[in-house]
C-alpha cells in the first residue's frame, strides 16, 4: 500500500483484506507472547543493570536498538511502519523507492505509538499473560517487539482507510475536517456492523490457531486452547479499533493542511 501507481487498486475492501490479514499476524503474535509471564522487571525503570548513557528500562533500550539498526535499512522510509522511538533515528543506508504517496504528507505527524506501548505494558499484557517473571528477559522483549510492531501496523493502517473513505466520499468530509469537527467525524467513519465482524472474526481465529494439533482424532478430548478467544475479542473491541479509528481521525483533521 505504500506506493499508489494504480489508484484502482486502493480500495476500502482491499484495505479491509489487508486488515484482515494482519489479524493472523497479531494473534500468532500473542500466542507466542503469551508464553512467558508478564515479567515486569524487563519494563522497570531504570533498569537493575547499568547500561551507559541510558537511564530507561531494559525493554525500552532493546526496542531503540532495534529501531536503530531497522531505521538504517529503510523500515521506516515505509508509510505503513511508524517508529515507536522517533527520537534520533538514523537515515536509511538503503535509498527509498520511486512511488507515488498514497498518503497526504501530514500523515507522517500521526503516530499513536505513545498510547499503544502505554496500554500494551498497563492493560494488556496483565490482561494475557501470568503475573510473574520468569528471567526469560530477551526472550519476551523480542516477543513484544513483534507484537508491537504489527500492532501499530494495524492500528496506524487507519491512514489508509482514512485516506480512501475521504477520497470516496469527499463532500461528506470536506465540512467536517473545515469545522474541525471529531465526533462527526468518528460517527461518519464508523461501521458498526463491521466492528461486530472483526470482533467475532478475530475470536473464531484464536480458536482455530490457538489448537492442539495432534495425529490422533479419535480420542474425544477437551480442546484446549493457547489463547483466550474473548480477550483477542476484547483486545480488538477496547484497543485496536478505538485506536484505529483515533488514526483515522486524526488523519483527516490534516487531509486538508
Ligand atoms: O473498515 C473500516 O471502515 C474501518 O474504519 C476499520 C475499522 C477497524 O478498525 O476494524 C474501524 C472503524 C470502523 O467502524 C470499522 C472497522
Amino acid at each position: 500500500m505504500a506506493c499508489g501507481g494504480d489508484d484502482n487498486k486502493l480500495s476500502l475492501d482491499s484495505i479491509r483484506d489487508s486488515l484482515i490479514r494482519q489479524e493472523d499476524t497479531i494473534i500468532f503474535n500473542i500466542i507466542e507472547r503469551i508464553k512467558y509471564p508478564t515479567n515486569p522487571t524487563l519494563y522497570k525503570q531504570p533498569c537493575s543493570v547499568n547500561i551507559p548513557d541510558f537511564s530507561g528500562s531494559l525493554f525500552q533500550y532493546l526496542f531503540q536498538q532495534t529501531e536503530v539498526l531497522q531505521s538504517k535499512v529503510g523500515r521506516y522510509l515505509s508509510p505503513e511502519e511508524n517508529p515507536f522511538f522517533s527520537n534520533n533515528l538514523p537515515d536509511s543506508i538503503i535509498p527509498p523507492t520511486k512511488c507515488t504517496p498514497v498518503l497526504h504528507p501530514a500523515a507522517e505527524s500521526v503516530n499513536v505509538n505513545e498510547k499503544i506501548l502505554d496500554v500494551y505494558i498497563n492493560q494488556i499484557l496483565p490482561l494475557f499473560c501470568k503475573e510473574a517473571d520468569d528471567g526469560n528477559f530477551a526472550t519476551t522483549a523480542a516477543c513484544d517487539i513483534h507484537l508491537l510492531q504489527a500492532l501499530s501496523r494495524r492500528i496506524h493502517y487507519g491512514k489508509f482507510v482514512a485516506e480512501v473513505k475521504f477520497r470516496d466520499c469527499t463532500d461528506e468530509y470536506k465540512p467536517l475536517i473545515l469545522a474541525k469537527d471529531r465526533d462527526a467525524l468518528m460517527k461518519l467513519l464508523t461501521f458498526e456492523a463491521v466492528e461486530e465482524m472483526v470482533k467475532k472474526r478475530v475470536a473464531k481465529k484464536a480458536m482455530a490457531f490457538g489448537q492442539e494439533v495432534t495425529l490422533n482424532d479419535s480420542t474425544a478430548k477437551e480442546v484446549k486452547c493457547k489463547v483466550d478467544p474473548t480477550l483477542v475479542s476484547r483486545l480488538y473491541d477496547e484497543w485496536v479499533m478505538p485506536l484505529t479509528k483515533l488514526v483515522e481521525v486524526e488523519y483527516l483533521l490534516r487531509r486538508l493542511d
